[in-house]
């Protein structure tokens, strides 16, 4: 675990850049620094490697005062991952994502290997290894950043914007690659982002800084967007906040309902009085095929035979949020979301009323998230 102990940084000149910060970043997690521009977010992180040394106050990582190290030493235990990721330009990308393996003195075969290795796990194909950054795009150089951090396998990793500089497509993809990754490698992270989104998206933790150095939460994203502590912090998550809620609520909570399910087989007399006027067809094996309107089946035969409306797209009642439900909802030409289990095999319909349910539940219950999950 990383712990700030009251950590203030003034600089020459008098800006306070950190106002007695405490914080805990615990091992294992994603910790994310977020709020405004000049808040101390990136002095905070600096502090954890040494690159900037508090005015008073301590940074422990496991109970250790990082004092107790000399810079270099300490920072080979720590990844650093910068905007623009900061690569060696006349080093190929092998040799940049190699350098730490270099300082600790590996044989080149070995570093080399290690490199190769890690392009692989960050999604960077072996042709590049020869390569210099100029010749990679923004996202593989991001990446090339990550893998460099990752070359001597450091327990902690520190990320300064990594995915700003690249867009909003790319930026993506590697966030949801850095989730998958971290999934596997279970690294004490602390990530710097301006952007909320980003910051909901990966934080087991969100730190918010306010500008004078001033840490003002540091919650679970769900309770961050369900009880934000104060104003500045209500108005920096923005005003949809509330639709931001509905991702850590799972669609499990909503009603399903079979009412107007009909297999392609079924005679169309079945279909005719639909209360909501739309079918689901579904095949043999509950896949669901699309829409009927039961104002334009054919005067007779089966339901499979009438034009069907595409579904769009489904939620996956088990692993899917209702803010997913929500928008299969408003995007069926029903009105009517359609819930599927692993397979793909339909679990049941939610309109836009058994969503409002699922919604008015989640809000009635006072108590904090992490609470309400354990069940206590
Ligand atoms: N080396 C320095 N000397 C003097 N002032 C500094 C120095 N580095 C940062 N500052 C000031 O400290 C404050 C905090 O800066 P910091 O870079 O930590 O903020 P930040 O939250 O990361 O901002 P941003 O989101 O804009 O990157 C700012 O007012 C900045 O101008």
């Amino acid at each position: 675990m990383i712990t700030f102990e009251g950590v203030t940084k003034r600089y020459p000149g008098g800006t306070v850049a950190l106002d007695d910060v405490s914080l805990d970043c615990p091992t294992g997690r994603i910790t994310v620094f977020v709020g405004t521009s000049g808040g101390g977010k990136t002095t905070a992180l600096r502090t954890i490697n040494r690159m900037v040394e508090p005015t008073s106050g301590r940074v422990l990582i496991d109970g250790q005062d990082v004092r107790e190290h000399k810079p270099a030493e300490l920072r080979r235990g720590i990844g650093y991952v910068i905007q623009h990721a900061g690569l060696f330009p006349h080093r190929t990308i092998e040799d940049n994502i190699a350098t730490v393996p270099y300082l600790l003195r590996w044989n080149k075969k070995k570093a080399r290997a290690r490199a190769h290795e890690l392009m692989e796990r960050v999604g960077l194909e072996r042709s590049m290894a020869r390569r210099y950054p100029f010749q990679l795009s923004g996202g593989q150089q991001q990446r090339v950043g990550v893998a460099r951090a990752l070359a001597a396998d450091p327990p902690i990793m520190l990320m300064d914007e990594p995915f700003s500089a690249v867009d909003p497509v790319v930026r993506a993809e590697l966030q949801d690659e850095f989730l998958r990754l971290q999934d596997e490698l279970h690294k004490t992270i602390v990530f710097v982002t301006h952007d909320v989104d980003e910051a909901i998206k990966l934080g087991d933790r969100i730190a918010v800084f306010q500008t004078g150095g001033k840490l003002v939460q540091v919650d679970s994203p769900e309770t961050l967007l369900a009880r934000p502590a104060d104003d500045f912090v209500a108005g920096f998550i923005g005003h949809d906040r509330g639709i931001r809620r509905l991702s850590f609520i799972p669609a499990s909570s909503a009603p399903l309902s079979e009412r107007d399910v009909l297999p392609a087989d079924a005679p169309v007399e079945r279909a005719r009085d639909a209360a909501g006027g739309w079918v689901l067809v579904v095949d043999a094996d509950r896949r669901p095929l699309g829409w009927a309107a039961a104002a334009g089946l054919p005067a007779s035969g089966v339901v499979g035979d009438a034009s069907l409306a595409p579904i769009g797209h489904t939620f996956d009642v088990a692993g899917d949020s209702v803010r997913a439900a929500l928008d299969a909802a408003i995007l069926s030409p029903s009105g009517r979301a359609v819930g599927v289990d692993a397979e793909g095999r339909l679990a049941g319909v939610a309109d836009q009323q058994d969503l409002s349910t699922a919604i008015a539940r989640a809000g009635a219950d006072p108590r904090p998230a992490e609470a309400a999950e354990d069940g206590g």
